[in-house]
């Protein structure tokens, strides 16, 4: 199909991503249980202004108008994920109907409005009572819990949901929830923490991909990681060094430990005795066959050496130039470079983009529109570089913007706006930002360019 960007293989999907924590609000609602973002959340300080998901976008209760407005924008498909502790309010055992349901409807009413759901089974929000029992991802047997959960959901969906991912950057979640203390439950441990939680979301991963393709036909089975390439700051040997390690932590731990079933040796090396307990058959178990890579990238990583994150030993170097709302370069190159990585490197058999967008300071307008140049520019220079992978050869399948609406921006709160859809959150009007038009007009697939 051909475009203002111009061509794109037939079938390619044009998408927008969101996550439950992020949008659902109606938290004790529907039989849903508590999760560790609803804790976090609660705990002061850890919010920006105090904020938290407890309403949200009242998605739970407003789905029919935003796949209403998903059809507005002409996607093809929508990204999003399921809350565990809607289906498993105890995170294992009774199962909530009315979890099922509400996820059944939506469903039901994207395949009416002609839109593919991508499901997340785990973006974050891990049953707050499966963090009480042994610390929630540190405890081996959390993977049988995902199984279960896994199974029931796919069991119920999976006559009508194809494609499934079981994690969404699970680096993110474990170095940021049980290191960095930025991300839910906000531990700030030895990095050995996150190594094991990381180790035990990898046999999740893997077992949770035989049980969908167990439970459902023609299935379409990935996981998204936030890789980036790094790009040393200076050709000084120890900013040189940096990058690589940042290289083998932020990238080569996940693709080599689940594309090869092994952990990069360099960083083996490196993080010695906080290396995760490895039993015979884990690294079979997590590195399963996949259908697709889904790949979540912003930015650029401009990587100096320095005293961060120990054993690592690197900082994060911000260039001159154009800057967004979360302090990040704009870079559009950042989506060229780190497909042809990962295909020349790994070659997965198809790749998504599944997270992609920029947070700015947007207004509505006298004139009651929001005039988001600059993401518009934002979308258009990353989508042109995307365009020229493809025709390099990157089997780039689909791209999904982050994100579809204004929603609740983790620690940051509401204050990042990455929409296409400007959402008031004192009145939860929703409106078309100038992106959106702009977004609709490239995904529709009858566009004539001249
Ligand atoms: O920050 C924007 C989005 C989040 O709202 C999504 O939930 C999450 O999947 C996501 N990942 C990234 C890139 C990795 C990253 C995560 C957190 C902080 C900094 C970078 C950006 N985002």
């Amino acid at each position: 199909m051909k475009n203002a960007i111009g061509e794109f293989p037939e079938g390619f999907l044009w998408g927008a991503a969101t996550a439950a924590y992020q949008i659902e609000g109606a938290v004790t609602e529907g039989g849903r249980g508590k999760n560790i973002w609803d804790t976090f959340t609660h705990t002061p300080g850890a919010i920006k202004n105090g904020e938290n998901g407890d309403i949200a976008c009242d998605h739970y209760h407003r789905w029919r108008e935003d796949i209403a407005l998903m059809q507005q924008l002409n996607l093809d498909a929508y990204r999003f994920s399921i809350a565990w502790s809607r289906i498993l309010p105890q995170g294992r055992g009774t199962v909530n109907q009315a979890g099922l349901d509400f996820y059944s409807r939506l469903i039901d009413g994207l395949l009416e409005a002609g839109i593919q759901p991508f499901v997340t089974l785990y973006h974050w929000d891990l049953p707050q009572a499966l963090q009480d029992e042994g610390k929630g991802w540190l405890r081996r047997g959390i993977v049988e819990d995902f199984v279960q959960y896994t199974d029931v959901v796919t069991r119920a969906f999976g006559d009508r949901v194809k494609h499934w991912t079981t994690f969404n950057e699970p680096g993110v979640f474990t170095w940021g929830g049980y290191v960095l203390g930025e991300d839910a439950p906000g531990w700030r441990m030895q990095p050995g923490a996150a190594l094991t939680a990381l180790h035990h979301v990898f046999l999740a991963h893997g077992a949770s991909a035989q049980v969908i393709r167990e439970n459902v036909p023609q299935s379409q089975v990935g996981i998204v990681l936030d890789i980036n390439v790094a790009e040393p700051a200076s050709e000084a040997p120890e900013d040189v060094a940096a990058a690589l390690r940042f290289d083998g932590m932020q990238n080569r731990w996940f693709l080599d430990a689940l594309l090869r079933g092994e952990y990069p040796a360099d960083m083996v090396a490196l993080f010695g005795e906080q290396m995760p307990r490895i039993e015979t058959g884990d690294m079979q178990r997590m590195a399963v066959p996949l259908d697709y890579l889904g790949i979540n990238i912003y930015r650029r990583s401009v990587i100096a050496h320095g005293d961060e994150l120990v054993p690592v030993n690197y900082c994060r170097v911000l260039p001159p130039g154009e800057h967004t709302l979360m302090g990040w370069e704009v870079y559009p190159k950042c989506i060229y470079d780190i497909l042809k990585y990962v295909n020349e490197r790994y070659g997965p058999p198809k790749i998504y983009i599944t997270e992609n967008g920029i947070a700015l300071p947007d207004e509505v307008s006298p004139d009651g529109h929001v005039h988001d140049e600059r993401r518009i520019a934002y979308l258009r220079d990353h989508l042109t570089y995307l365009q020229r992978a493809i025709a390099e050869g990157v089997p780039v399948r689909g791209y999904f913007v982050w994100t579809l609406m204004d929603n609740f921006e983790w620690a940051l709160g509401f204050e990042p706006r990455f929409g296409l859809i400007y959402v008031d959150h004192q009145t939860q009007q929703r409106i078309m930002k100038d992106s959106g038009y702009f977004y609709a007009d490239i995904a529709k697939k009858e566009t004539a360019v001249k």
